[in-house]
């Protein structure tokens, strides 16, 4: 098959390292697939990464960190965005389409401290750093001796302020950490059975405007089947419970020979209620994993704790 290229490509990238590195990975890659083209790569601040003071799923979620990409897509100045899948909505908005995912890093949480080796380690009153609602749901759940502070910022500002001693420890991914070379940095990295991480972490995506078929063809060669088949059933399970930041929600997809197992929770932020659910099921039909899970977690009463999460927002906690 012939793919015909433009001959200059420019893809649209959040500042922070993190997603420089992740530009840059889908830069090399693409350069080495098609060693004529001129690839660019655009840097952008964006809304999320300017409001630092508050949680996200009170700012907006996370459309805030790919709403400037988009634009720039749109109006010609780039051909493709390189995102965190983690940070995407689950429903683009219309005109975008994502045009492969990239194969996935680990995608656990990891524990960073200075001072201690674990979780279990932290003394009572102790304060952890996470703005995710997930890990501060589930630590609620295990440690509710600990305190759960917020802590935004990228990957450089929040181990700053773990540094600062104004943390004993922070939660955060550990693909972030080890993209970068900051592997040292994890003490240990949490197991699924205690920390179930975040739908798609640890994967990267490409967005294109969905008209441009000339790059579904040239993109294709960088999509991992079984991420992408892990990560829609980990999506499908979200957008059935709206897909939000601001309900505590995980969803976590392992491929072995065809079979998908899949894990998913929903909790209160407080950790005193949790649905959970583990089913197994064919890998190459994610979707209805992703409907059947979200099936199984209503059955465990996932609707009122969602209106729970809701009055709480609303109440402004
Ligand atoms: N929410 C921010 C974000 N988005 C993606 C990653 C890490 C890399 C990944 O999961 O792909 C992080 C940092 C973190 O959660 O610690």
């Amino acid at each position: 098959m012939k793919i015909s290229l433009p001959s200059k490509l420019v893809i649209a990238s959040r500042e922070s390292r993190l997603a420089m590195w992740q530009a840059e990975h889908v830069r090399d890659r693409l350069a080495e697939l098609y060693p004529q083209c001129v690839i660019e790569i655009l840097g952008m601040t964006t809304r999320g990464d300017q409001i630092l003071d508050r949680t996200l799923s009170k700012v907006g979620g996370k459309g805030l960190f790919v709403k400037e990409l988009e634009v720039a897509m749109e109006e010609g100045r780039a051909d493709l965005a390189v995102h965190s899948l983690k940070d995407m909505p689950m429903e683009l908005p219309a005109g975008f389409t994502l045009a492969a995912v990239l194969e996935r890093e680990d995608p656990r949480d990891a524990f960073v401290s200075n001072d201690y080796a674990s979780i279990e380690a932290l003394p009572p009153g102790a304060i952890v750093g996470t703005s995710s609602l997930r890990r501060q749901a589930l630590i609620a759940a295990r440690f509710p001796h600990l305190i759960i502070k917020p802590l935004r910022g990228n990957l450089d500002t929040r181990l700053g302020k773990l540094d600062n001693g104004e943390y004993a420890a922070i939660i955060l991914a550990a693909a972030g950490l080890k993209r970068l070379g900051m592997a040292a940095r994890i003490k240990v990295v949490i197991e699924p059975e205690h920390s179930l991480p975040a739908p798609g972490q640890g994967a990267m995506a490409i967005e294109i405007c969905e008209g441009r078929v000339d790059l579904l063809a040239a993109l294709a060669p960088l999509n991992h089947l079984s991420t992408a088949q892990a990560v829609t059933a980990e999506r499908t399970l979200s957008r059935a419970f709206g897909g939000s930041c601001q309900v505590p929600l995980a969803a976590f997809a392992t491929i072995e020979g065809g079979n998908m197992r899949l894990r998913a929770m929903i909790g209160t932020p407080d950790g005193l209620r949790t649905a959970t659910a583990d089913i197994t099921g064919a890998a190459n039909a994610p979707e209805a994993l992703g409907q059947k899970i979200a099936a199984a977690l209503a059955q465990q009463g996932a609707a009122a704790i969602l209106a729970a999460c809701k009055e709480d927002l609303a109440e402004g906690t």
